[in-house]
């Protein structure tokens, strides 16, 4: 299994990607260029955190229009597995791959610290190791991260099952006192409807070895590994 990382003007997560998913699943990884015209040869595509462009305009909307997203935007039409972490979610939704937009947080200010995640869905590629319900501690760091969508999509959200993660407390109790920047039903992470693209806000590249003092992050990467064989085992 071959992953890409791509990497766009002012991306700052994408080595961290490059090393924890090398790391975790001991399997290749390489870095895309954001002018490169394809991902051929690529079996899941990370669009990492950062701040791409300068988060001019909005983040994510000009990393949108680089020519690497022609062809990332037919590799996930196709059922490609690509993930989007914090910048890179907001990528993914400017792009169209994924519903909703991501607003300022509700406070106005940058947050950087640990939050609960609850893992609402673990049939999907990206959580197929995890148990539904399952409590993981993983950071944020973002300015821009209040997830927002209009009723009727978050209705269609709910239903299908696209809610992935949710913030919560260390009991997996959604309160309000636990949601840091105020998103729509507490959503961290969603996923399309065919279950192949994934944008969250936490990094679990940040928490992916013992040296870091949490694996709680590794959860991901080793779904997506083990989902993969046994596609392909
Ligand atoms: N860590 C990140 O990817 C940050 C994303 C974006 N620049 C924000 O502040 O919301």
């Amino acid at each position: 299994m071959k992953f890409g990382v791509v990497v766009f003007p002012g991306s700052n997560c994408d080595a961290d990607c490059l090393h924890a998913v090398k790391t975790v699943t001991g399997q290749p990884a390489e870095y895309i260029w954001h002018k490169s015209g394809s991902v051929e040869g690529f079996d899941c595509i990370i669009l990492p955190g950062g701040f791409s462009y300068g988060d001019y305009l909005r983040c994510g909307a000009v990393a949108r229009f680089s020519p690497v997203m022609t062809p990332v935007i037919e590799f996930a039409k196709k059922g490609g597995l690509v993930i989007g972490i914090c910048n890179g979610f907001q990528v993914l939704t400017e792009a169209g791959l994924l519903p909703g937009a991501l607003h300022r947080n509700k406070e106005l200010q940058f947050l950087c610290h640990d939050v609960f995640l609850r893992v609402e869905n673990a049939s999907l590629p990206f959580t197929c190791t995890a148990r539904e319900g399952e409590v993981i501690k993983v950071p944020i760091a973002h300015g821009e991260g209040n997830y927002f969508a209009d009723a009727e999509t978050l209705q269609q959200l709910e239903e299908n099952k696209q809610v992935v993660f949710r913030y919560c407390d260390a009991q997996g109790e959604v309160t309000p006192e636990v949601n840091p920047n105020g998103s729509a039903n507490h959503i961290a992470g969603i996923c399309n409807q065919q279950g192949n693209v994934l944008g969250m806000m936490p990094h679990p590249e940040r928490c992916a070895e013992k040296d870091l003092g949490n694996t709680d992050g590794q959860l991901i990467f080793k779904s997506l590994l083990d989902f993969w064989q046994r596609r392909c085992g």
